[in-house]
């Protein structure tokens, strides 16, 4: 299945062509290549010498890397594969958490208004499209980010991983909780469409980042209003397999997803990390 090139490839000079230079979100550098193991592990290793806002997009990965270590794959051109490197000159060493939220938010908004689908996000940063019970679609998880922070010395200097599952089927679909833009019924399923104008949402998201003296205040308020797991009972399992069980109230100044607990001592409790399952209501 994995070998099957059928898929139609990308057309890497009209990408770069629309990226580089020009008006705001633009890019320095946006390499297209037709395969690779992971383009996250690929910018990380040019970390240190590439120009900040150098974009990496690859036709098919190979050994694609997802959060706590698990692996990020799926058949050969079915996905947006996409990282782009940013160096963030002067940014206070704990707002760096909040580069995947704004990424998340870059990508919410771009499946929302180029492929029309119902986008949200899971805290920290899974994009899901929600289910239509009219249609019998499930919804479930279109895409995943992986930010890895190659130094903090002596600029912040971090790889933003996109995936973003855009023409699997149902039966290609890595676990029973994910979807595709495809199954989505998208209005636009071509990869070069989806990742054009995610780079160029990326790019204009950083610019006013960067152009507010890296004041997170304006990201948290984006993050906040597209995300669905925000007064919802979740299930919270963090590092080192503890769980914890309750609704979640807020995304706090720092990113993290305050948690008041069903049971046991039921002060807010401040998650920085971990992963979240939303669970039904209890019934009343
Ligand atoms: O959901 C997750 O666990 C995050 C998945 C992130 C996958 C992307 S694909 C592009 C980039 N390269 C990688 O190796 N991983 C990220």
């Amino acid at each position: 299945m994995w070998e099957n090139l059928d898929r139609p490839p990308l057309d890497g000079r009209a990408l770069t062509r629309a990226l580089v230079d020009g008006p705001r979100g633009s890019w320095s550098r946006v390499d297209v290549v037709a395969r690779t193991g992971s383009t996250n592990a690929d910018l990380l290793a040019v970390a240190d010498t590439a120009a900040d806002r150098t974009a990496l997009i690859a036709d098919v990965q190979d050994a694609g890397r997802g959060r706590h270590s698990r692996s990020f794959t799926a058949p050969a051109r079915s996905q947006v594969i996409v990282s782009a490197l940013v160096k963030l000159p002067g940014v206070p060493p704990g707002s760096v958490g909040w580069l995947p939220l704004l990424t998340g938010v870059a990508v919410v908004d771009v499946l929302r208004t180029v492929a029309e689908v119902d986008a949200v996000l899971k805290w920290p940063n899974d994009v899901l499209v929600r289910g239509d019970e009219s249609s019998g679609y499930a919804g479930g998880k279109v895409a995943g980010i992986l930010v890895e922070v190659a130094s903090t010395h002596p600029v912040v200097t971090a790889v933003s991983g996109v995936g973003i599952n855009v023409s699997l089927t149902e039966a290609e679909l890595p676990v029973p909780t994910a979807t595709s833009l495809q199954l989505a019924g998208a209005a636009v399923i071509d990869r070069g469409t989806v990742v054009r104008a995610f780079l160029r949402a990326m790019g204009s998201a950083l610019d006013e980042w960067r152009e507010s003296g890296w004041d997170t205040a304006p990201i948290a308020e984006l993050y906040r209003s597209r995300c669905d797991t925000l007064g919802r009972r979740v299930r919270v399992t963090m590092p080192g397999d503890t769980e914890l069980v309750g609704v979640a109230t807020d995304i706090d100044e720092h990113g993290r997803v305050v948690i008041v607990p069903e049971s046991g001592d039921t002060s807010p409790v401040a998650v920085s990390a971990g992963d979240v399952t939303h669970l039904r209501a209890l019934d009343a």
